[in-house]
């Protein structure tokens, strides 16, 4: 893997390529993957035009990391502290992987008072992304946390999208606050949606007409988070045009209902993988 640091709307990134033609674009703020392209040269994640790069806001779009706190279950700002932050680059040992790391500091410790190391590694393979988020506690008592791997997958038309694979799984629709087993073979897109999911043990498709992706995560991520703003949120975003709300669909790899809780020294590990099919 070749890495280029690289400025991206006036922010630090990095540029990383493989020898097959695939690349990746990661903003050093929250250690954001922001782009991912296979050897096809097709762009498989959505970045808002109007997303904010002001090295502060979260953007809009490509791999968010939530953390340590899920939305708004919890004392934090929504989503946790961690997309909001400078990461560090370093090297990760392994070649087709990059590595960002963002640790304890005054301004963390300010709004959640635990020593600790976050750890965002990418990596690279045939028609593959896989992101995994380690959180290791450096400190000397136990504490908990939530995490999620907020991916925004690009859409041609949410119309036209199936998601498939959650049949069976208990959901938690957050809309209308019930919980009821999701009876769809494929999840189709035409209204708000927002539901956290039991995560199934088998990998989920997401099928379009030019193609589908599968995804699965780790057993660690014991929750799979769908959501597309829909027409109506969506005009509301300010970071998002429109019609945003068309080309993207947010399938993530989350740690909600039950926060790790991580003994000193300990880590956890949780990952979500991308495959072109
Ligand atoms: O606008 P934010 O803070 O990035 O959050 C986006 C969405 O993130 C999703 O994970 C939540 O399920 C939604 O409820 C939320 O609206």
């Amino acid at each position: 893997m070749k890495i280029t640091p690289i400025e991206f709307r006036g922010q630090p990134a990095l540029r990383a390529s493989t020898a097959d033609g695939s690349t990746l674009t990661v903003a050093l703020h929250g250690a954001q993957v922001l782009s991912w392209t296979a050897a096809d040269g097709v762009e498989r994640l959505y970045l808002s035009p109007s997303a904010v790069f002001d090295g502060q806001a979260a953007i809009r779009g490509g791999v968010p990391i939530c953390c340590p706190q899920f939305n708004q279950r919890g004392m934090l700002p929504k989503h946790g502290f961690m997309r909001n932050l400078p990461w560090v680059h370093e090297a990760s040992g392994t070649p087709e992987t990059l590595r960002l790391t963002l640790r304890d500091s005054e301004a963390t410790r300010k709004l959640w008072p635990h020593a600790f190391e976050a750890r965002l590694e990418a990596t690279l393979s045939t028609g593959g992304l896989r992101t995994a988020l380690t959180l290791v506690n450096c400190g000397t008592a136990p504490w908990t946390f939530a995490a999620a791997l907020h991916t925004y997958l690009r859409v041609d038309d949410i119309s036209g999208v199936r998601l498939e694979g959650l049949q069976g799984s208990n959901r938690w629709d957050s809309l209308r606050d019930d919980r009821h087993v999701e009876t769809s073979a494929a999840l189709h897109f035409d209204a708000e949606f927002d539901s956290v999911y039991a995560a199934p043990a088998r990998p989920l498709r997401l099928v379009q007409p030019s193609g589908t992706l599968e995804i699965s995560q780790s057993a660690s991520c014991s929750e799979t988070v769908v959501w597309n703003p829909g027409a109506v949120l969506g005009a509301k975003l300010a970071d998002m045009p429109a019609d945003g709300f068309r080309h993207m669909l947010c399938v993530e790899a989350a740690r909600i209902d039950e926060p790790v809780l991580l003994a000193p020294g300990a880590q956890w590990l949780g990952w979500q993988q991308l495959r072109v099919l």
